[in-house]
């Protein structure tokens, strides 16, 4: 934190306005002789900015100051708003790089100092990267709730319970001789201990929706060669994304659509038609289109209406990929056979479609809509959006179940357990150790930011 740091912070140049940030113990120095004065904190001012060893002027920008601690990281930040032509921003840049102490920026360092001087705890840095990263209404609005600290508060309440029944465990131990106390307020505790846990449970029981939520929904497209796989997806995708050819084995890669989906994301995957292939380059394609579905949230076995017996109809099928992964059959090319009675017994869901018939394209348009509010439904509650927070808390359960189960150990023991309980919360917001965590967190992050 010795250093101050500097970087464009909007988006890429040439544009409109940049944005430069400054932050850090030089940011007054750097603004006396950048501005010639530092100016009022929090009040926008025009100001030229110029070349401190010629005099020379730069540009004309809009300049803030925050001065620390009421800032974003927490230190001294600038803002020099310039117009955002690449020469401009290039040589403000240098500029700056050339005052003692300062130096570029790496990838987050804003926000890490905004973490490390309390601005933020991880569970607000984190939902500060998936606003970033937000592609529709649904993400942004999970993004936004976690950077407002809707996941952070729920975990320090749960971490706080943990302690105030760690802090009366104690207080039982200190009168436990004194025979006008009764003993039961240990009991209490553990029967608290035990409905928390059954809060954390439900919470970690959902916190797949808002994982899927962040990361996209994976739908993919399978079955033979000459389904209609890639058709189908460039009439959903609207656009022609994928070659189609009257060729089987025509795709081999496999290509990815990011569809919004009544604010809902969703990743539609087209693959290599599965069969017995001889190629190196198809087999290849067919490896990769059986993992992808390994993955899938949901297959679109992809078959023609007609020409394929109905006894079994997803045969070619991978059998590991039959039980665990929710199928439906879209029977293509309906354009080309009159439509036999709709069969939708059992789990198996069949829809008809045809890249030539918008009809057909729309009602599957729909269904996989519906699927996406079923699977991700965003309800009121905050919901966990990463691995990292799943495996913490359970770790926290762990310690919980531990602790309320071992009635035949000593209660010094079954009290260290809820400290780990409360000590795996910590870990997610950051309020524990976490130096070997940052790194990662950060690493996502874009330069400016
Ligand atoms: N120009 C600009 N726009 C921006 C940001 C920024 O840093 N600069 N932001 C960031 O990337 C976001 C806004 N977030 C911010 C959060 C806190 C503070 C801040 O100065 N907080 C002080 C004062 C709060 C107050 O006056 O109410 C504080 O928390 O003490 C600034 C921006 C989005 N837009
Ligand atoms: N009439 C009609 N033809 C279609 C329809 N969908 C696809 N086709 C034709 O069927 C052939 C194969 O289509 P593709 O979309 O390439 O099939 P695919 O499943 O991606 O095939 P591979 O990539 O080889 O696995 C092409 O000639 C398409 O024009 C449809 O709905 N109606
Ligand atoms: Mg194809």
């Amino acid at each position: 934190m010795a250093e101050t740091i500097f970087a464009l912070s909007s988006g890429a140049v040439p544009s409109g306005v940049a944005v430069i940030r400054v932050s850090g113990r030089e940011t007054k120095m750097v603004l006396e002789k950048i501005c010639g004065r530092v100016p009022d904190a929090r009040k926008a001012s025009v100001t030229r900015l110029k070349d401190p060893a010629t005099g020379e002027v730069l540009d004309e920008a809009l300049v803030l100051f925050f001065e620390g601690p009421r800032s974003f990281t927490g230190e001294d930040v600038a803002e020099l708003h310039c117009h955002g032509g690449r020469a401009v921003v290039g040589k403000v840049l240098s500029e700056l790089g050339k005052f003692e102490n300062c130096r570029p920026a790496e990838a987050g360092e804003f926000t890490r100092r905004a973490f490390y001087h309390g601005r933020m705890d991880l569970t607000e840095v984190e939902g500060l990267a998936d606003l970033i990263a937000a592609e529709t209404e649904s993400q942004r609005k999970q993004a936004v709730r976690q950077m407002g600290g809707a996941l952070g508060e729920l975990y320090e309440g749960w971490r706080s319970r943990l302690i105030h029944m760690r802090a009366m465990i104690e207080a039982d131990f200190d009168f436990a001789d004194e025979e006008d106390v009764p003993g039961s307020v240990a009991d209490e505790v553990w029967s608290e201990a035990a409905a928390l846990h059954g809060e954390i449970a439900i919470h970690l029981d959902k916190s797949k929706s808002g994982e899927r939520l962040r990361s996209g929904l994976q739908v993919v497209l399978m079955g033979a060669p000459n389904a209609g796989k890639s058709s189908l997806l460039n009439a959903i995708a609207g656009r022609d994304v994928a070659i189609v050819t009257e060729e089987a084995g025509t795709t081999r890669d496999v290509i990815e659509v990011h569809l919004d989906l009544g604010g809902y994301p969703l990743t539609l995957v087209d693959t290599a038609g599965l069969r017995d292939a001889g190629g190196i380059v198809e087999r290849e394609g067919i490896r990769r289109a059986q993992a992808r579905g390994q993955e899938a949230d949901l297959i679109l076995w992809a078959m023609e209406l007609d020409g394929v017996p109905y006894d079994d109809p997803v045969s070619g099928l991978p059998e590991e990929l039959r039980e665990k992964i929710p199928l439906w059959i879209v029977r293509t090319k309906s354009d080309l056979v009159t439509l036999p009675e709709q069969d939708s017994s059992g789990t198996i869901k069949e829809i008809s479609c045809s890249d030539r018939n918008e009809e057909g394209v729309k009602m599957l348009i729909s269904a996989l809509t519906r699927f996406a509010e079923e699977t991700i439904s965003l309800g009121e509650a905050p919901l966990a959006t990463r691995e990292r927070h799943r495996h913490y808390l359970s770790n926290c359960l762990t310690g919980l179940k531990t602790a309320v189960h071992a009635n035949h150990l000593p209660t010094e023991l079954r009290a260290e357990d809820l400290r780990r309980a409360a000590d795996a919360l910590g870990r997610i917001t950051g309020r524990i150790d976490v130096d070997d965590l940052l790194d990662v967190i950060f690493r996502d992050f874009c330069i400016g930011k």
